[in-house]
């Protein structure tokens, strides 16, 4: 685990505010892919959608990372952006290609560790090296390493070069979507994390507290609408997704987030067991490489690295969730 200063590796933890927070660094690549080459909302043009121009760095653990493949697989993307999986064991050289332990290896360079995109891109670069990674193979660059912007490419800027008419941000939704992430990311998705990174007891319970409490909310919600907007089956759904899929075989246990499982709410688990069984999106779900990532990588937090064989998760159990009205997902 490290990062980058002036293009030179660091091996070192991530360091927390003087209150024991977890601070999170903003991803600082953001540019935009678009159907023409227009610019996108950071003011750059100059990313056109093509076939084969774009590769995706994804580890399988990452709940961030996991968006863009998921999105990858609904909007039929597979053809058209190649994907690089890192090993799921992260150590002293951060994300690495290491084959021995489940990664696909570098499609494009065959490089040993992930830290060599980010310096291929900017042989000064400053920051973490996260995952996922938008590498342009044209003017060789990264497009963008933030998932939540990766994700509205993908939904739109492909769509002249593929069947898809599929919407997961259907302009009147937007308004609605914004406002779950909104809260969402805070609570939930990023919540886990700051309860597992926190290094004081205070920054921990406030964390815990702002996630239960964020999940009780969301039962709730479920258990009057299919999704969380209503019958339409949206990005909000797709963000939150990932980070409900880990919570009982990691978020539980190891980032001590125990005050109850997603198991005992009937709702968010019916709607877990929904999406998992979404065409295409089981097969974006390795198990492995989510339980051995953070068991076994975060060392300071789980110091001998043993992985725990349960729980049984019964993702494919009926979900229960037709006597609520659903259209799907929104199509254009
Ligand atoms: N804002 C980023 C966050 C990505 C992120 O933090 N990914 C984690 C993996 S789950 C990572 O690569 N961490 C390595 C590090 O922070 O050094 C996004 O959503 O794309």
């Amino acid at each position: 685990m490290g990062l980058l200063i002036d293009g030179k590796w660091h091996d070192q933890w991530y360091e927390n505010d003087r209150d024991g927070h977890f601070q999170r660094e903003s991803a600082k690549r953001r540019h935009w892919v678009t159907a023409d080459g227009s610019p996108g909302s950071d003011g750059y043009a100059g990313f056109k959608a093509e076939p084969g121009r774009y590769h995706l760095y994804v580890s399988l653990a990452c709940p961030w990372a996991h968006r863009t493949l998921i999105y990858r697989k609904l909007k039929q993307l597979d053809d058209l952006i190649g994907v690089s999986v890192v090993s799921w064991y992260m150590a002293e050289h951060g994300w690495t290609f290491d084959k021995l332990s489940g990664a696909s290896g570098d499609a494009l360079d065959d490089f040993q560790y992930l830290y060599q995109r980010y310096t291929a891109d900017d042989p000064s670069y400053t920051g973490r090296v996260t995952v996922p990674v938008l590498w342009d193979r044209k003017q060789q660059g990264i497009v963008n390493n933030e998932s939540s912007e990766i994700i509205r490419m993908f939904n739109s800027a492909f769509d002249g070069l593929t069947e898809s008419r599929l919407d997961l941000y259907p302009e009147p939704l937007r308004g609605e979507i914004d406002a779950l992430n909104a809260r969402i990311y805070p609570a939930v998705n990023n919540g886990v994390y700051r309860a597992g990174f926190a290094t004081s007891q205070e920054a921990y319970e406030q964390a815990f507290d702002e996630v239960f409490t964020e999940l009780d909310w969301l039962d709730r919600r479920l258990s009057a609408q299919r999704y969380l907007t209503g019958e339409y089956l949206t990005e909000a759904d797709w963000r939150l997704f990932t980070t409900v899929l880990r919570f009982d075989p990691v978020y539980y246990g190891h980032f001590k987030c125990n005050l109850r499982r997603i198991k005992d709410y009937h709702n968010l688990s019916g709607w877990l067991r929904e999406l998992y069984q979404w065409p295409g999106v089981a097969e974006t779900v390795d198990l492995q490489h989510i339980k051995g990532h953070y068991y076994s990588s975060h060392r300071n937090i789980n110091a001998n690295g043993i992985v725990p064989k349960g729980p049984a998760l019964e993702l494919d159990a009926p979900h229960n969730r037709d006597r609520l009205p659903s259209s799907g997902i929104w199509s254009r």
